[in-house]
């Protein structure tokens, strides 16, 4: 099989895809300082790369538009398309990476979804821009060929799905965006970054332990839909109003998006206890953003049978949650499941 070592290997230059999903990346402004109420999801691929006329010089480009929406936007029914267009076009054994341009605002969920769904080990990296492609220094272009460097490097091969934006190169599980609008807003918690692009070249210096691409049990290549999963979000003063509401409106499994080490107040345990009695599957997460929820800490999970995100936040959760239920309902397997990947 044909991969991005080989191409490096015959002397020949990676075959690289672009997808195009749209985002801010894709958006244009009304003026070159409009780097808010822009509007995303304008600007199609062929003008993306035309753009960037530096990719040639790395990689052999090409791109296709999948969708054009701004990524608040993003459905599980578009993220079984996409992941079933990046497994096609990987098996194909010319081509060497992809690259994935995204909104930010849902970018860490996308690539969770793929780094747990893709079947290969070829380098995908998902990619976005702050400032819309008007603006003054915009950031989409140098994030584009950061991220075209990346998914044609054979550094990249088996690192799981990556997130490259400024500079820097994070893992899927572990990146969210922590910053409303600035350039810097992609960070990978206490966890830390797996590396930069610097000087035209991919420099990694660590990678996750969990599992994931290859080496996942998930399958999408027959699903055209997934398991309903909610998020109920807890706060002081909360009741069980969201965690009803979700319930009756037909979900499988819920996240809890607690607050601390995912602590869960007396008014909306019941009601989580009364939904996995009625067979919903219940995880316990955190808002707080950083660290594990623990097993048994700040609720009896054998006894609830629920549970325990981990370190994920609720929104990868949720993605595992639903991958997980495509599997089985035994909530066992679905812990085992949350400290492998
Ligand atoms: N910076 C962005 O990409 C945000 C734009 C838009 N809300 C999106 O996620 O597509």
């Amino acid at each position: 099989m044909l991969c991005a070592a080989t191409a490096h290997a015959a002397g020949r230059m990676p075959n690289v895809v672009i997808l195009a999903t749209g985002g801010t990346i894709a958006g244009t402004g009304a003026t070159s300082t409009t780097t808010v109420g822009y509007t995303a999801a304008k600007v199609g691929v062929d003008d993306l790369i035309k753009a960037v006329p530096e990719l040639k010089q790395v990689a052999h480009v090409t791109g296709e538009q999948v969708f054009q929406i701004a990524s608040e936007n993003m459905s599980n029914e578009h993220w079984l398309t996409l992941a079933k267009r990046v497994n096609t076009l990987l098996a194909k054994p010319d081509v060497d990476g992809i690259v994935i341009t995204h909104g930010t605002d849902t970018i860490e969920e996308t690539a969770y979804f793929l780094d747990l769904v893709v079947k290969s080990k070829k380098p995908v990296v998902v990619v976005g821009a702050m400032r819309p492609s008007t603006a003054i220094s915009a950031d989409g272009p140098i994030n584009l060929y950061n991220a075209v460097l990346v998914a044609g490097s054979q550094d990249a091969i088996g690192k799981g799905v990556l997130v490259v934006m400024n500079d820097q190169i994070n893992a899927a599980r572990d990146v969210s965006k922590t910053n409303t609008t600035t350039t810097d807003t992609f960070k990978s918690t206490e966890l830390g970054l797996l590396g930069y692009v610097v000087g035209n070249q991919p420099h990694f210096y660590r990678v996750s332990t969990r599992k994931h691409t290859v080496d996942t049990e998930f399958d999408v290549s027959n699903l055209n839909a997934l398991p309903q999963v909610d998020i109920a979000y807890t706060y002081a003063n909360v009741g069980p109003t969201a965690v009803n509401a979700l319930v009756a409106a037909g979900a499988k499994g819920l996240i809890h998006a607690g607050v601390g080490d995912g602590s869960l107040p007396n008014k909306v345990r019941p009601a989580l206890s009364a939904a996995r009695e009625k067979g919903v599957v219940i995880v316990r997460a955190s808002r707080v953003g950083q660290g594990i929820v623990a097993r048994n800490g700040e609720a009896n999970d054998d006894q609830l049978d629920f549970v325990v995100a981990d370190t994920l936040n609720p929104q990868k959760a949720r993605i595992l949650l639903m991958l997980a239920l495509t599997r089985t309902n035994d909530t066992k397997e679905i812990q085992r499941m949350f400290y492998t990947y």
